[in-house]
């Protein structure tokens, strides 16, 4: 069967053309193979070091069955939010096998996560002391420092520098061993996260030293934790992280760190985008052609709302007309139905494209769906996951009682 040209698709045209048909579109399609691919890509780049753990950040995608599949190869998940941290349980694991790493969250929600069982990550010194004076040794925790690094593929995703609000920075060291030292509070983890989309090698390798730094000050550490940031290729001719190279490079450093603290820790990362981007496909139909005296408008039955990546970081998403994959080559504008300005992609290279033909959207596996709205009271769409070959429904389309579940009405 053909597959598409040009780009990294694991799925045939074929299959995701019976898919629309099948479940009608808009329509996420996840290839559950795929994931896996990149999971193990992962595991491959850092074999050289003794105890790796890898969460899943489930913030890329949460739907439960994602979840459970990551439960069942063995990998831990990742979570920002008490919320995330609920379907995890969910979904069969084991609480210290999540890591809950949030931000400018209260007091509250940090003692429902310690209640859970979870690892928890402070990134706040208020919040530090509160938990020391209230948990002391009875609750190891992890903290998340600030490198002052800035990483990251635009300035939304990057977390990591000096005027960020994540972590604490460590410039503020002294202040983090005194609640310590104070409270008597057992730290077991430190963490770093600088940013998304981050392209070089030399990033991951400055926040291993200033991660390293700070570590060998805790005498009762059991991992280290790197968060992740690595970068997937969005158009054909773009690189991801060179994670083969970044391995056996963050290796040597890490084994000599280990001599240094005489103990070999964790090392936990916590990719989403990497395992779950190129896994994940965004079907869409063409309602109408649209030729202006500027441009060719393809008008699709989604918006901004569905698939906001685009339109909310600038993001480049490969389009290719599948109804039609080997047409004549022209110039569109793909624009979605919403209110206000709504492109997906400015004057793309897409196969002819006729009123009724199914677009696919690559790159659709992670932060995609789960930043989905339903701004002009449009449906979130389906989900589907491509498991073992056979295609199963693991969310399905909204419909109007979805959207006045919550309202209350009250009479006028
Ligand atoms: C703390 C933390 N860990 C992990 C991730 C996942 O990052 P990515 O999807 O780039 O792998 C994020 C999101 O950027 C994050 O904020
Ligand atoms: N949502 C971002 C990724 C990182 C956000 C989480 N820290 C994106 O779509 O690129």
């Amino acid at each position: 069967m053909k597959k598409l040209e040009n780009f990294s698709y694991t799925l045939d045209v074929e299959l995701l053309r019976t898919l629309a048909e099948k479940y009608g579109t808009p329509l996420y399609v996840y290839d559950a193979e795929k994931m896996m691919n990149q999971y193990e890509k992962i595991k491959q780049a850092f074999s050289c070091i003794d105890k790796l753990g890898i969460h899943y950040a489930s913030k890329a995608n949460t739907n439960i069955n994602i979840l459970k599949l990551f439960k069942k190869k063995g990998i831990g998940l990742d979570t920002v939010s008490i919320q995330e941290v609920e379907i995890g349980i969910m979904a069969g694991f084991p609480p210290k096998q999540i890591i809950y790493t949030p931000n400018g969250v209260s007091m509250e929600e940090i003692i429902k996560a310690k209640e859970f069982g979870v690892r928890i990550h402070i990134d706040n010194l208020s919040l530090l002391e509160q938990f020391g004076q209230e948990f002391s040794l009875d609750y190891p925790i992890g903290i998340r420092l600030n490198p002052h690094i800035v990483g990251g593929g635009n300035e939304k995703i990057s977390v990591g520098h000096i005027d960020s609000k994540f972590g604490i920075s460590y410039y503020q060291f002294p202040h983090i061993k005194r609640i310590v030292e104070n409270t008597k509070l057992k730290v077991e983890g430190l963490h770093m996260h600088t940013g998304s989309d981050i392209l070089d090698v030399e990033i991951f390798l400055r926040g291993a030293d200033i991660l390293f730094d700070a570590a060998i000050k805790f005498k009762d550490l059991e991992y280290i934790d790197f968060g992740s940031g690595f970068k997937v290729s969005y158009n054909p001719g773009d690189v991801p992280t060179d994670i083969q190279k970044l391995g056996p490079l963050l290796g040597k450093k890490v084994n000599k760190f280990y001599k240094e603290y005489g103990k070999t820790l964790c090392l936990v990362f916590e990719p989403g985008k990497f395992i779950l981007s190129e896994s994940g496909y965004f079907l869409v139909k063409v309602n109408t052609i649209k030729q202006t005296i500027s441009s060719v408008f393809a008008c699709v039955n989604s918006g901004f709302n569905h698939f906001i990546r685009p339109m909310f970081y600038n993001a480049y998403h490969n389009i290719e007309n599948i109804s039609n994959p080997s047409g004549r080559v022209r110039l569109y504008t793909v624009v979605g139905y919403i209110c206000e300005a709504d492109t997906f992609g400015l004057n793309h290279q897409i196969s002819e494209i006729h009123e009724g033909d199914i677009l696919c959207f690559s790159n659709a596996g992670a932060y995609c769906f789960c930043m989905s709205s339903n701004y002009n009271s449009r449906y979130r769409p389906a989900e589907v996951m491509i498991y073992k070959k056979q295609d199963y429904l693991i969310r399905q389309r909204e419909t109007i009682q979805d959207l006045l579940r919550n309202i209350v009405e009250i009479t006028l």
